[in-house]
């Protein structure tokens, strides 16, 4: 696979610096005021009643800091975190492995949650709503249901978008909080902590620079503040001036708005090939061979949240500022 600055998974070198970089505390973790607030109350709650907190989903596109915010949340109720992937429990008796486990008020967190199995989410129901697991035992008319108690648990669901949960399993979480894209402030003060934890210097506007490429994403800030330390260290004196961000990012073919090849190739093609739009989604992905979901999750929503895209009921539209910033003219019929 290319070099890519913008994708939806972890890559190797993400993991690497994710354990010194990420915030253990709510106080530490930028942004997100609402989502923070409304969790150091529940919180608090929850361990004056010395009780597990609700059952919390969150969700938001890739990269906005999900999983660091379910360890901080397990961090500050002072529990233990199991962490699991919707599609790694592909039994219903892995997931009554993991949740006889678990220890009183204990958090699990399940990644990607949109993609358990039907059999296993059915498992999840008592689980989460009455702390039990319920199974048949025997066949025919003998057969009889057993239930067994579970230790009290807090179950953290992440997912890049709440519409693809069944209905039966969103209406078990209590707290439902949606992520936003991080402002350009946060990002840099992001950018600042972090290059200070790796003991590399960022002067002037650096850090702004590499805040305005990220696209709202901290893990994205985090791959781009990593690439302009190598250009600083081998071009430079191993601090990142302006010059140096400025240098390396345009080498890293991330411009100005943050935009990758990929945005760049998906909106010259609903240009090129379809006047703008509108046009369906699979039909985009087909003409630039990617993915349906991978454009749905990673691409599209940072386009329509800086402006460059519509969604309508006939399809996606590219809209005239997209025009303006790829230096295009604007065609009378798109307004
Ligand atoms: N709100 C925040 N405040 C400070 N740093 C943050 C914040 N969110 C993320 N980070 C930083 O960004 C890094 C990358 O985030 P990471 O890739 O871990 O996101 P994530 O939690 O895996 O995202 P998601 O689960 O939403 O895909 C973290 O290690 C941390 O350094």
């Amino acid at each position: 696979m290319e070099d890519r600055i913008v994708t939806a998974h972890l890559m190797m070198e993400d993991q690497t610096v994710e354990y010194s970089l990420r915030p253990r505390y709510l106080a530490e973790y930028i942004g997100q005021t609402q989502v923070k607030e409304n969790l150091k109350i529940y919180i608090e709650a929850a361990k004056l009643r010395r009780e597990p907190l609700d059952h919390v989903l969150l969700y938001g596109p890739p990269g906005l800091g999900k999983t660091t915010l379910s360890n901080i949340i397990a961090n500050e109720l002072g529990v233990n975190i199991r962490t699991t992937s919707g599609p790694a429990i592909e039994r219903p008796g892995d997931l009554a492995a993991i949740l006889t486990n678990l220890q009183e008020n204990d958090v699990l967190f399940i990644d990607e949650i949109h993609r358990l199995h039907r059999t296993v989410e059915e498992v999840l129901y008592p689980a989460m709503e009455d702390f039990a697991l319920d199974f048949i035992i025997g066949k025919g008319p003998s057969a009889r249901s057993v239930r067994l108690d579970l230790p009290k648990f807090t179950l953290i669901g992440a997912t890049t978008r709440a519409g693809l949960l069944s209905a039966p399993l969103r209406d078990r979480f209590g707290v439902v909080s949606r992520l936003e894209f991080y402002t350009e402030d946060e990002l840099a003060y992001i950018v600042s902590r972090n290059a200070e934890l790796f003991g590399v210097g960022v002067v002037g506007e650096a850090s702004r620079e590499i805040a305005r490429r990220s696209r709202g994403t901290p893990r994205i800030a985090n791959r781009l503040l990593k690439r302009v330390r190598d250009h600083a260290q081998v071009n430079g004196d191993g601090i990142i001036t302006d010059d140096i961000a400025h240098g390396a990012l345009e080498r890293i073919q991330v411009d100005p708005m943050g935009l990758d090849s990929v945005d760049h190739k998906m909106l010259r093609s609903m240009i090129q090939n379809y006047r703008g739009g509108p046009v369906g989604l699979d039909t985009i992905a087909a003409s630039i061979g990617e993915e349906s979901q991978t454009i749905e999750d990673v691409y599209e929503p940072y386009l329509m949240q800086i402006g460059f895209l519509q969604r309508t009921p006939r399809g996606r539209v590219v809209t005239p500022s997209a025009y303006r910033h790829l230096g295009l003219p604007v065609p009378e019929y798109n307004g």
